[in-house]
Formats: C-alpha cells, sequence, structure tokens
C-alpha cells in the first residue's frame, strides 16, 4: 500500500506540473503582450495617452470578464480540458494576428517606416486583442479549477498548496515575460497541456448546466411572485420556490453559487486599488528621481508574490495557526483590503513629499509667463501692469511669474524702448524670447506637466548668427527656438554644426527636468563652453525607493486576497460549478478595471494625496462591509451538501459505489499518512 501510494503521489505532482507549466506559459504570454500594449497604440497605432489608456484598461477588463463564457462552455458542454485546448488555439490565432498587425511593411507602400493604411492595423490588432481577450479569459477560471479537481475532496491542504504554486506560477510566467518574447511561449502552453492528457482526471460536463440554473432562478423568481399572498406560508429560502418543478440537488448547488456570489460584491474595490499600480502608481514613479523605474514598475509586484507567497504559505499562516487564532479565509481577505488601504495611505504620504518638490503649476484660468534674454546686454523689462525684472544677458528671469489675465504688454528698456502686446495661454506656460533682435520677440510654449516616464525635456534657442545643425535635431535659423525633444536621464552629448565649424557639448541629466539651452554668437570661437542653461523645471528629487512600502503592502495584501480567494471560489463551489465560480471570482478584478476607467475618466481630486486617501478610506468601509457579510457566512463542504439531498432523494447505486470508492481510497491515504507518520518515528 505504502509502495502504490507514493507512486499515486509522485503521478499527482507530475501532472500537477503540466497544468502549473501551462498557467506559467499562458501568463507569460499574457504578460509580455501586456507590458508592449500601450506602447504600441501610443507609437505604432500614434493614439494619445488618454485613449492608449482606454483602450488598455478595457482589453484588461474584457480579460476578465471572458472567464464567463469559458466556465459555461467548461461546464455545460465541451468539458474544462477540451475547453482550455479550443480556446488556447483561439489564442494563440489573436497572438499571430496581433504580431501581423504589427508589420508596417504590409501597408507601407512608399517604404517611409509609417504605415500607410492605419485603419487595416487598427482593425487587425483589436481583433487580435479580443482573439487573445477570448482565450485568455476563457481558459482562466478552467485551469485553476482543472488544477483543483485533481485533487480529491479530504486534501483540502495539497489542494491550498495547490492554488499557492499556482499563483506563484502566474506572477513567474509574468515576471520572465519582461525578458523573453511573447510568441512562442503560446504554442508550448498548448504543447505542455497536451503532454498531460493521459494523466488528468477530466470530470465530464454535464449538460447545459448554465441554463439550467438560469431557468431555475427565473423559475423561482416569477414563482415567488404568483404567490406572493401572505397566505402562502413563507419557505425557508427564495429559491425553495423552485422545489415545485426543479431538482433538490441542483436547487441546493445554487444555493450555493448564490451565496459565494453575494460575498463577492464589495470585492471589486480591491482590484479598482490594486490596478492602479500601472496607472497612477506609474505616473508617480514618473514625479521621483532613481534609475530603476522601468524594472521596478514591471517586476516588483511578481517579485514580491515569488517571496512572499512562500513566507506566508510556510511561515506566517501556520504560525498564527500555531497561536490559536482561526485565520479562517474570508478573515485573511478582509486583512488582504487592509493592506491594499495602508498601502494607499503609503501613496499618499509619498505623494506629499513629491508635491514639496513639484513647481507651482498655473491653474486653469492662470497663466504663467517666463523671460529669456538673448540680447547682448541686460534689459529691464516691464510686464504691463506691475511687473519689472533685471535679466542680464544670456540669463532668464528668475521663475515664472503668475498672472490671472492673458492680455500683456511688455516693454524693454532699449534705445529706442520696445514695447509689444501678448496674448499668453490660459492654463499654460509660456517663455518671452527675446532675441538679438528685440524687435522680434516672440513667445514660446513650455511644458506644463512632468515629462514623461522619468524623461528631460530640452530645447535650443540659437543665438547665432546663421543656421545650426544639432545632433537628432532639425535645422534652427538664427533667433529660433527647437520645440522640446525628450532625453534619457544620465550623460548625453550635442555635436553643434554649421557648415565645416563643430563643436561638442555634454551634459547630465537628473529625471524630469525641463532646460532651454542658449546658445550664444561665440559658440565655436569657445569650444561650445559658453552655452547657457536655463532650467524651465527642476528635476525629480524624491527618490523611487520610497515606493517600495506601497508595492510591498499591496503585494502582501494580494496574497492575502487573490490566492485566498482562488482557493475560497474552489472550494466553495459545487462539483458541477467550479469553473463558473472561478468566472465570477474573475469577473470582481473586471469591475475594478471597469471602475477604474471610470474614475480615469472622471478626472482627478485636485490633489492627489487626497485622491489616495480617498481610495484607501473607500476601501476601508468596503472591508468592514466584507467582514460583516462574512461572518454571517458560513463555510459549506458542496460535497458534503450534495450527498446529503441526494440521500434525501435516495441514491442511485452507481453514485453509491463512486462514494464507497472514494471513502475506501481516503481511508488508504489516511492510514498511509499515519504509516508514515510511525515510520518516522
Ligand atoms: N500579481 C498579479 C496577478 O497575479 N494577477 C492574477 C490575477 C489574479 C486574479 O484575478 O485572481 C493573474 O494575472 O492571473
Amino acid at each position: 500500500t505504502l509502495f502504490s501510494n507514493k507512486k499515486k503521489k509522485r503521478k499527482k505532482i507530475c501532472y500537477i506540473f503540466f497544468i502549473v507549466v501551462n498557467e506559467f506559459c499562458e501568463r507569460f504570454s499574457y504578460y509580455g503582450m501586456r507590458a508592449v500594449l500601450v506602447l504600441y497604440f501610443r507609437y505604432f497605432l500614434l493614439w494619445d495617452d488618454d485613449l492608449a489608456t482606454s483602450i488598455y484598461h478595457a482589453f484588461v477588463a474584457l480579460c476578465y470578464l471572458t472567464p464567463i463564457l469559458g466556465a459555461i462552455i467548461a461546464d455545460s458542454w465541451l468539458g474544462k480540458f477540451k475547453t482550455i485546448i479550443y480556446l488556447s488555439i483561439v489564442y494563440a490565432i489573436g497572438q499571430v494576428t496581433m504580431a501581423i498587425s504589427t508589420i508596417h511593411d504590409i501597408t507601407d507602400a512608399n517604404r517611409d517606416g509609417t504605415p500607410d493604411n492605419f485603419t487595416f492595423h487598427i482593425a487587425l490588432s483589436m481583433l487580435g486583442l479580443i482573439l487573445i481577450a477570448l482565450g485568455t479569459g476563457g481558459i482562466k477560471p478552467c485551469v485553476a479549477a482543472f488544477g483543483g479537481d485533481q485533487f480529491q475532496e479530504h486534501q483540502s491542504r495539497q489542494l491550498n498548496t495547490f492554488f499557492s504554486v499556482f499563483y506563484l506560477c502566474i506572477n513567474a510566467g509574468s515576471l520572465l515575460s519582461t525578458l523573453i518574447t511573447p510568441l512562442k511561449s503560446v504554442a508550448s502552453t498548448l504543447m505542455v497541456f497536451i503532454a498531460g492528457s493521459g494523466m488528468y482526471v477530466k470530470t465530464d460536463p454535464e449538460g447545459n448546466i448554465m441554463w439550467s440554473v438560469c431557468k431555475c432562478i427565473g423559475f423561482a423568481i416569477k414563482n415567488r411572485f404568483r404567490h406572493r399572498s401572505s397566505s402562502y406560508p413563507k419557505r425557508e429560502h427564495w429559491m425553495d420556490w423552485a422545489n415545485e418543478k426543479y431538482d433538490k440537488l441542483l436547487i441546493a448547488q445554487i444555493k450555493m453559487v448564490l451565496k459565494v456570489l453575494f460575498l463577492y460584491i464589495p470585492l471589486p474595490m480591491f482590484w479598482t486599488l490594486f490596478d492602479q499600480k500601472g496607472s497612477r502608481w506609474t505616473l508617480q514613479a514618473t514625479t521621483m528621481s532613481g534609475d530603476f523605474v522601468s524594472i521596478l514598475i514591471s517586476t516588483v509586484n511578481p517579485i514580491l508574490i515569488l517571496t512572499l507567497v512562500p513566507i506566508m504559505d510556510r511561515l506566517i499562516f501556520p504560525l498564527i495557526q500555531k497561536c490559536g487564532l482561526n485565520f479562517s479565509p474570508l478573515k485573511r481577505m478582509t486583512v488582504g483590503m487592509l493592506f491594499a488601504a495602508m498601502a494607499f495611505v503609503s501613496a499618499a504620504l509619498v505623494q506629499i513629499e513629491i508635491d514639496k518638490t513639484l513647481p507651482n503649476f498655473p491653474s486653469s484660468s492662470e497663466s504663467q509667463l517666463k523671460v529669456v534674454n538673448t540680447y547682448s546686454t541686460t534689459l529691464n523689462v516691464t510686464i504691463s501692469p506691475n511687473e519689472h525684472l533685471l535679466i542680464e544677458s544670456f540669463g532668464s528671469s528668475a521663475d515664472y511669474v503668475t498672472f490671472d489675465h492673458q492680455d500683456i504688454t511688455v516693454s524693454l528698456n532699449t534705445n529706442p524702448v520696445i514695447t509689444k502686446a501678448f496674448s499668453l495661454i490660459k492654463g499654460g506656460r509660456q517663455t518671452l524670447i527675446i532675441p538679438s533682435d528685440p524687435t522680434v520677440m516672440y513667445l514660446k510654449e513650455d511644458v506644463k506637466s512632468k515629462p514623461r516616464e522619468g524623461k528631460n525635456a530640452i530645447r535650443f534657442v540659437n543665438g547665432y548668427t546663421a543656421d545650426l545643425n544639432i545632433t537628432n535635431l532639425d535645422s534652427i535659423e538664427p533667433s529660433a527656438t527647437t520645440n522640446y525633444t525628450l532625453v534619457n536621464q544620465g550623460k548625453r552629448d550635442f555635436v553643434l554644426r554649421h557648415g565645416e565649424q563643430w563643436c561638442e557639448f555634454s551634459r547630465k541629466f537628473g529625471f524630469g527636468a525641463s532646460y532651454t539651452f542658449l546658445i550664444p554668437s561665440t559658440v565655436f570661437s569657445d569650444d561650445c563652453e559658453s552655452i547657457t542653461e536655463v532650467e524651465d523645471m527642476k528635476p525629480n528629487s524624491v527618490h523611487m525607493a520610497l515606493q517600495i512600502p506601497q508595492y510591498f503592502l499591496i503585494t502582501t495584501g494580494e496574497v492575502m486576497f487573490s490566492v485566498t480567494g482562488l482557493q475560497f471560489s474552489y472550494s466553495q463551489a459545487p462539483k458541477n460549478m467550479k469553473s463558473v465560480l472561478q468566472a465570477g471570482w474573475l469577473c470582481t478584478n473586471a469591475v475594478g478595471n471597469i471602475i477604474v476607467l471610470i474614475v480615469a475618466e472622471l478626472g482627478k481630486l485636485p490633489k492627489q494625496w487626497a485622491e489616495y486617501l480617498l481610495f484607501a478610506s473607500l476601501l476601508v468601509a468596503v472591508s468592514i462591509i466584507f467582514s460583516i457579510m462574512a461572518y454571517f457566512y458560513t463555510y459549506i463542504d458542496p460535497a458534503e451538501i450534495e450527498a446529503q439531498v441526494r440521500k434525501e432523494q435516495g441514491l442511485e447505486p452507481e453514485e453509491m459505489e463512486k462514494e464507497t470508492l472514494e471513502m475506501e481510497e481516503k481511508d488508504e491515504d489516511q492510514k498511509n499518512e499515519q504509516g508514515v507518520k510511525q515510520t518516522k518515528i
């Protein structure tokens, strides 16, 4: 017995391996593609930030809504195994379609590097994304439930370990996806999964279960309405009004599912906060300094998951249990929510620090102006009605001057005095450039927010007497100013050229600054030494390491909330509705994403830290509601309830046989475990 049990255990580990490796490959492909999706929208399809972000979130939401479809197909029609195979093929076709949509040569007839027919590329990429959402979402609830199906009812400890390992694989896949291309993994997902085919425990679909569930619920509601008069005796549960027509077992199963789905109502709020990691927190990082921005953003969550899941599973949870505390799944989920709320409090504190260092940007009714003087002498600049600035040659005003009106008149103390009227941009920042010929002074628009991704915005004013060529920029005419170019942090070299003359200058950049470089007429004679720099926006000074606590807190919350939620959804679902409940669980994630979309559309509170605190408070309120709901929830053993109902109905011999077999196996396992313990002693 000992030998055969060991063999069985090894076999189980082997086919569980196929399932978790399958999940690893699938997540690897999904996250790999997702990581470059916004960049594809921005730089290939040339969409603006808002559209790119909205379509990105809509895609993520769709990926978490399609599980309903996958679950219906699996539980009612194909079974989980075939659903995973078929939808993986859909997924692979989606990835290939997406890959084809990125080949600009297909429509680039004039070979200028940009597609000629954007509609074709947009249509193809949208088709690809829909297929990927169908594939990834469709197989996701089935893989988790299918993995769970490989365990028997008495193996709850192993089942919990499975879900932890499953979650580890999700995050290992997402971590590695940042390093290797996603396409290859779709094929390997399928191959790995099919390789284990002969070993899996495959439960058969039980007819169109979702349709039966809907009809049964519909009948219960109709019947209840028909018997609304107080002369009819009340029933224990409103679903009992379906008793007249439907099987007691189906009614009992629906009651179990509805009970859990009701509990899910407050859960999207967790995902609303969680999903802002990729939006608000990423934006926060762009206003901070530190050279690990992209690595931090894409890898810190999976790295922490890989570390925290084993620590929680092997150390923290057993320790809590040893202290005699009952840390039930629903309590863990509540604590997980509180951790996420703390993460947002931490984000708010970091934001307050950042705000102290941010420039004072104009409000929507204000205008800001700075003056740059490239005239040969110091100038006295008067801006009506009462602003007086003394500006050295090749210097600038100390900071921006804020106006609550747009029409200004500028006077220079030249001989004769030069006066010119300007109209400023409402809510904008501008620089008044005074060139070597001050009569042609002009306004140039400045950046009014921190440059993207911690980059630096730079531009040049040509005070030289002829056209100049600067590395990577178009030629600049005398007295003109270039538009801003974004440069990365670190040392950058620029070569200035006019005909045969040239000189080179280097500059070390930090993060998120903006500069205007003033090129004097002597630039070639002093080898670029005389180029002066005007700091339009200071570099970021709050270090990105300050974001680590918020990432740590939210990931701790995720481990408590999400891993437990997965296990809970599986263990509380009746056998024929395991994938449906997994899909319900994933839908909480979809709703969370949709809320993020709405919040992004509605705009922000004037102060970002206040928005973070608002979200933290909302989640605390929701977790209180959830803990009250959880208090009234009684954990069930779906198999036991099903067996009881069957018993009441009179068991069929076939089922009785199956159950006896399972009981015998359970006994065998227990005896074996005791045997192993005795041998160890
Ligand atoms: N760390 C992110 C992560 O693991 N995300 C999961 C979502 C889990 C869930 O919704 O239950 C994933 O990508 O599968």
